[in-house]
């Protein structure tokens, strides 16, 4: 178990998450985490988790060896601004911040710290995230100890960081992409005759199948798909349905536009 103590600042959708997961994986001990948040309710939870609720942003920078911030694009300016003072180059900073980039949380901070930008997915709470990691040039003797984080809670690419919006868009939105998949497929799955119930396991269960398939075997998808695609079947004529409608064509297209958007500026 590991002795550093983590800070989490907005325990939100994505902070609150990632305490779960890291209560989950056993990475660390309940007291030493410490999260703040703006939110009471929020701050609830967490409490009945077992962690720590810091007063304030500086109280929970300051108790902590790892400072992860978890707020929205718009407000991880002045959350930088309250805790700069507590950061120092002993102190890691991880920020999961869509759209926003190390020389900025450097300019933000307003000094020369360790500073990691994480790009994870909601799956973190079950340990199954993606995350990918950038960093910049002080953080060498921190990287390991933060791959390893994340390698507790899913697995974690180290990538260049201008591909941060690419795996913003694929990884951290795909989430929502996929369950919108899935959601489609139960309906359909229910004008054909399952209960909801029903036609939400199966078609959850049959996209766990699609996905162990591509992951254990490394095949490209098509090869798995020829070997459903019976010639004159039924499974070629859906498919081919789905792309006379655009189906592949409105993935790429909604991923583009994710991406477009970040590069734009969220703030
Ligand atoms: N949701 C996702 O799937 C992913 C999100 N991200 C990134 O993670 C970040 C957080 O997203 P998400 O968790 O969805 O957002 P949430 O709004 O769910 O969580 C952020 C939390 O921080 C609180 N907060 C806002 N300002 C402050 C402040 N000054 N001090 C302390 N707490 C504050 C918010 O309160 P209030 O509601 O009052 O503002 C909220 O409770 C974003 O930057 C996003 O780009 C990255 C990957 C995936
Ligand atoms: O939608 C968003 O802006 C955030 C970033 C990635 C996932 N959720």
């Amino acid at each position: 178990m590991e002795n550093k103590k983590i800070a989490i600042i907005g325990a939100g959708n994505m902070g609150g998450a990632i305490v779960v997961g890291l209560l989950k994986s056993g990475f660390i001990k309940a007291t030493n985490i410490f999260v703040s948040d703006r939110r009471e309710h929020v701050l609830e939870e967490m409490k009945a988790r077992g962690v720590n609720v810091a007063q304030n942003n500086s109280e929970a920078a300051r108790k902590a060896d790892v400072v992860i911030t978890a707020v929205k694009p718009y407000h991880i300016e002045n959350v930088l601004s309250e805790i700069k003072s507590e950061l120092n180059e002993d102190k890691i900073l991880i920020s999961i911040v869509a759209g926003v980039g190390i020389d900025e949380l450097g300019a933000m901070a307003g000094k020369e710290i360790p500073i990691f930008r994480v790009m994870p997915n909601t799956a973190i709470a079950l340990q199954e995230s993606l995350t990918c990691v950038s960093a910049n040039g002080n953080t060498h003797a921190h990287k390991e100890y933060v791959m390893n984080l994340f390698n507790q809670l899913g697995e974690t690419v180290e990538i260049q960081e201008e591909l941060m919006a690419a795996a913003t868009a694929l990884s951290s939105c795909g989430i929502a992409f996929a369950l919108r998949y899935i959601r489609a497929a139960m309906q359909g799955g229910i004008e054909i005759g399952f209960s909801a119930e029903l036609a939400q396991f199966i078609t959850a269960q049959t996209v766990k199948g699609a996905t162990e398939l591509v992951l254990q075997t490394g095949h490209h998808p098509e090869r798995e798909i020829d070997k459903v695609t019976t010639p004159r079947g039924v499974t070629i004529t859906g498919l081919n349905e789905m792309e006379h409608k655009g189906f592949s064509s409105s993935l790429i297209q909604g991923i583009l536009a994710s991406y477009n958007k970040i590069e734009k500026d969220l703030r």
